[in-house]
């Protein structure tokens, strides 16, 4: 049951829930305004703490940005021990269900699709903002609110729910958790699975022009906040919101931070994150900039041209091992009669040395506008 009110605001409906916490669409009762209310989620002390400092971090880094493509931080407080953040209220859907032809076609459900208001839940987009590999090996919620393998494995994005299990186990009984990605062992490559039904639907003028306006849009939003010496360092499909007119607004920069304190790794030490967007130089720890960002961008093009992420694996080892091994295979053969030019754009932004993709937002722009 979500709480009636929370601080000055009432709430009125639930609008989706992620690793940090819940959305609310809520009302300020100051100004009779409805707002998107994030409130973090309950656990120990330390998750509190933690949750509190994620909160602060990004309302702090939020308060300052006005862009059209940024979505706009009001303010942040604590309700009943738990930190809470009140933003613009996007009526609208994520990138994701935005360009979907066919949902129950392209993916194959996952437990999280059984809630009511599974068309804003975005828990399919990821496998669930994590923490550092070697850390937490027991739990299924992690300590500061986030997921670990089990809920990798449950979101797996093509595997059924036998494989999901089967993920589970393996993971577990060889130890998957707690590997340090430095020191991953190499595996065999798994063979690129066959494209998805309908793969066709994906290239509909309609949907592909969306998909390009969007991806413009992003690209402005990430110049913008790389120009504040900004990361991102989330950057996947349920962080970018579509409203009624079109409009992208950049979501949830609870991890960005400023790069003079950039490591990629928290003041606590924990990698922060979602595995399947994350920049090589991000599993590996090393110092993050907006080409980190840009990377994820590059796998979220590949994603919504293809119907699958670039690397599909079980397990983060295996995951890693991929995003740090291994090249992708080419979009264009998942995505027969895919759109070359933006095929090309989303290879060089999942380049694995920084060096090698574009060097900013406003390249990919141009790159995309060709
Ligand atoms: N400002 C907003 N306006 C309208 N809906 C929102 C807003 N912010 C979030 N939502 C909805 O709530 C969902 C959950 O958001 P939340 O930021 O908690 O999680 P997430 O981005 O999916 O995951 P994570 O917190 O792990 O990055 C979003 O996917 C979206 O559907």
């Amino acid at each position: 049951m979500p709480p009636k009110a929370i601080g000055p605001y009432r709430v009125l409906e639930t609008l989706g829930s992620g690793g940090a916490g819940t959305v609310y669409r809520a009302l300020d009762r100051r100004s009779n305004d409805e707002v998107a209310l994030k409130l973090l989620s309950t656990g120990g002390p330390s998750l509190d703490d933690r949750a509190a400092r994620r909160l602060a971090r990004e309302f702090e880094t939020l308060a300052d940005l006005a862009h059209p493509n940024v979505v706009k931080v009001f303010e942040a407080g604590v309700h009943a021990g738990q930190p809470y953040l009140a933003m613009e209220l996007i009526e609208g859907l994520t990138l994701r269900h935005y360009l979907d032809v066919s949902f129950n076609d392209l993916h194959t459900p996952t437990p999280s699709s059984r809630f009511p208001h599974a068309i804003r839940r975005t828990a399919d987009d990821d496998f669930g903002s994590v923490d550092s590999p070697d850390e937490d090996e027991d739990d299924d919620v992690e300590d500061d609110g986030t997921f670990d393998l089990n809920a990798f494995a449950e979101e797996a994005p093509s595997e059924d729910l036998a494989s999901f299990h089967g993920a589970e186990d393996d993971s577990d009984s060889d130890g998957m958790r707690g590997v340090d990605p430095r020191r991953a062992p190499p595996r065999a490559q798994p063979p690129a699975r066959p494209s998805t039904p309908k793969v066709a639907d994906l290239n509909r003028p309609e949907r592909m022009g969306k998909l390009k306006d969007a991806m413009l849009q992003v690209c402005e939003a990430l110049a913008y906040i790389h120009g504040h010496g900004l990361v991102h360092r989330d950057l996947k499909p349920s962080n970018i919101m579509v409203d009624d007119d079109r409009q992208v607004r950049l979501m949830d920069f609870g991890l960005a931070k400023f790069l003079a304190d950039d490591a990629g790794i928290t003041a606590d030490g924990k990698l922060v994150g979602t595995y399947r967007y994350m920049a090589p130089e991000q599993i590996l720890g090393e110092p993050l900039d907006g080409r980190s960002d840009l990377y994820s961008l590059g796998v979220i093009l590949y994603e919504l041209m293809s119907g699958r992420p670039p690397f599909d694996a079980k397990t983060p080892h295996e995951l890693w091992r991929q995003v740090l091994e291994t090249e992708p295979p080419p979009l264009l053969a998942l995505n027969l009669h895919g759109d070359p030019q933006l095929a090309r754009v989303a290879h060089r932004l999942i380049r694995k040395e920084p060096d090698d993709r574009f060097q900013t937002a406003e390249e990919v722009y141009e790159a995309l506008s060709e």
